[in-house]
């Protein structure tokens, strides 16, 4: 790793990729400084909460809404106008920001393109500094591609898809970039170098610079983003409020406070998400030590499932009473080539869900691929015909904090344990190799869908007493074994990040042993990358 000098005490590591000069000149790394000076003691703090907290639940206390913010949730108050280009999101698709990626979303019929840093990239610098590259290229409307087999990608000039940026979340480091010798924070990095090069043109063409925000956990943390934005939006010589803010809920302990959040960014927020893979993931972790609240497997736990539909239902009622969208989430299944009986049935799928949400007042949804678009568009048009429903107050959802956190019930099949260590080793592989977001048995699987098998595998193996449905103790010995065959087996399978599926196994292996719950994979992935 070579260490590039930079104005003082800023130090970029590892080998320098192409475009990493003009996406960091010393303004921007100026910036950056400051920006980690002023917030990075406030991340800390913030991420020290949290772990406190999840030691409180470690102990045995349940989550709830919060008596000192009562008064917040009971005052009659709503957010900031949207702006226009924001009005209408009934149909938002999302993907990592690699060059291809952002042509064909930009150039898709969806109302909007969330550009993801997050659960579908894997943070390789690489990756980090060209996201910023291909987006700016993308603002100014100049990105173009050829694939290796000649085809050429350029935007549609009357590509109209609305741009939003998905920075990482609170809790990752960037470690290509030290001030004062410590890890700048990936959000910070990412949210202000998109700003620092697109504000000022975004906000000439009245479109933002829009931001969706992932795994927040506390109001606290929505109200740091609010400070990060204003200073920039100061630094940057934009008007107070101009950048504007979707968070995702998709931790169990936000559900608690979305009036909360709302309230924080309210001068700048335009929605919440149900961000449910990362929910249901944050239900195991936040309940990892609680042996009456652990979840069958995975294909068992849909938006159904009482948990589930309180949430997505109270996040509904929230928003709408605070004039903010109630965006849906995603459906899993994506397109299946060559078969199309289980194609029809994967659609049929995504359909449903779909209904589903707009049947229950969600202002708009989300698809993984371009193919998905016409289906949720379909079902948006003909329940939503105006741009959104906040008119459905959904004054009849009834949500309290045992139904937020209601048990499941379900079961933990053989195959469904497999798929578990099947889907982790794939998709950690994967990721090690560069790939954030890659199909798995016709799903889609990020870091957030693989983070629920993850956190699943440890769960039943350390709280005790589970058990497969056909009578089998779910215990090391299984999982050992599992672990063995599925390594054994996947290098003849021709995958992405095929090379690195010993080292994938490897890191299942010390994940679920250990005798505490990683708080994120990505994590200790991220240090062998
Ligand atoms: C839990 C969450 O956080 S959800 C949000 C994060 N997840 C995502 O954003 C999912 C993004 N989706 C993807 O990455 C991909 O769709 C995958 C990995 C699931 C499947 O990818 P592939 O197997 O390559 O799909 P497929 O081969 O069918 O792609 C067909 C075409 O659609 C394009 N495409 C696929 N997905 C997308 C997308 N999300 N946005 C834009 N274009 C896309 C492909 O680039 C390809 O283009 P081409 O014909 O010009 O070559
Ligand atoms: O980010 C979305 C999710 O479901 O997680
Ligand atoms: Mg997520």
């Amino acid at each position: 790793m070579a260490d590039t000098p930079t104005p003082s005490g800023i130090a970029l590591h590892g080998d320098a990729v192409a475009g990493q000069d003009g996406v960091l000149p010393g303004a921007a790394l100026e910036l950056l400084a400051e920006l980690h000076r002023r917030f990075d003691p406030a991340r800390q703090a913030l991420l020290a909460a949290r772990a406190a907290r999840q030691a409180r639940f470690d102990a045995g206390e349940l989550p709830d809404f919060r008596a000192d913010t009562r008064n917040i949730r009971d005052a009659d108050w709503r957010v900031a106008p949207i702006p226009a280009a924001l009005q209408d999101r009934r149909v938002e698709i999302t993907g990592p920001v690699d060059r291809k990626m952002i042509i064909n979303a930009l150039n898709s019929d969806a109302k909007v393109f969330m550009a993801d840093f997050e659960d579908s990239s894997s943070p390789t610098w690489a990756a980090m500094v060209e996201g910023q590259v291909n987006l700016r290229d993308a603002v100014a409307g100049t990105i173009s591609f050829t694939s290796d087999t000649g085809k050429q990608y350029a935007l549609r000039e009357d590509a109209r898809t609305v741009l939003i940026v998905r920075p990482r979340g609170w809790h990752l480091p960037e470690k290509h970039l030290t001030v004062d010798g410590a890890s700048i924070s990936g959000s910070l990095f990412d949210l202000a170098l998109f700003a620092f090069h697109n504000a000022a043109s975004l906000h000439a063409k009245d479109r933002g610079p829009y931001f969706y925000l992932p795994k927040l956990q506390a109001m606290e943390e929505a109200a740091l983003w609010d400070e990060v934005m204003a200073f920039l939006e100061v630094r940057l010589g934009l008007p107070i409020g101009t950048m504007k803010a979707t968070v995702l809920i998709e931790t169990l302990p936000a559900v608690f406070e979305m009036d909360e959040i709302l309230h924080a960014l309210r001068g700048r927020i335009v929605g919440l998400n149900c961000g449910r893979w990362d929910y249901i993931f944050s239900y195991i972790k936040t309940f990892r030590r609680h042996a009456d609240r652990v979840l069958p497997e995975r294909s068992q736990i849909g938006m159904t499932v009482p948990f589930l539909k309180h949430y997505s239902e109270l996040l509904i009622k929230t928003c709408h009473r605070r004039g903010a969208h109630a965006m849906g989430g995603m459906a899993a299944q994506i397109p299946i080539a060559n078969d199309a009986d289980a194609n029809a049935a994967a659609m049929e799928r995504v359909r449903n869900d779909k209904l589903r949400e707009v049947k229950n007042g969600h202002d708009g949804t989300w698809v993984a691929h371009p193919g998905l678009i016409p289906i949720a568009q379909g079902v948006f048009d003909e329940y939503m015909p105006t741009p959104n429903q906040h008119s459905t107050l959904r004054e009849d959802v009834v949500a309290d904090r045992d139904t937020l956190i209601a048990p499941s019930t379900g079961s933990i099949t053989r195959s469904g344990f497999i798929n578990n260590v099947d889907v982790c080793v794939r998709y950690l592989a994967a990721w090690l190799d560069g790939l954030g977001c890659v199909p798995i048995h016709h799903l889609m699987e990020d870091a957030a869908t693989a983070e629920i098998g993850r956190a699943q595998l440890w769960q039943w193996l350390h709280v005790g007493g589970q058990v497969l449905d056909d009578g089998a103790p779910i215990d090391f010995v299984l999982f050992d074994d599992v672990l063995a065959t599925v390594a054994h087996r996947l290098p003849e399978s021709g995958l992405p990040g095929q090379t690195r599926i010993d080292e994938a196994a490897a890191l299942l292996g010390e994940l679920t042993h250990a005798d505490t719950l990683a708080d994120f994979l990505t994590l200790p992935a991220y240090e062998r990358l």
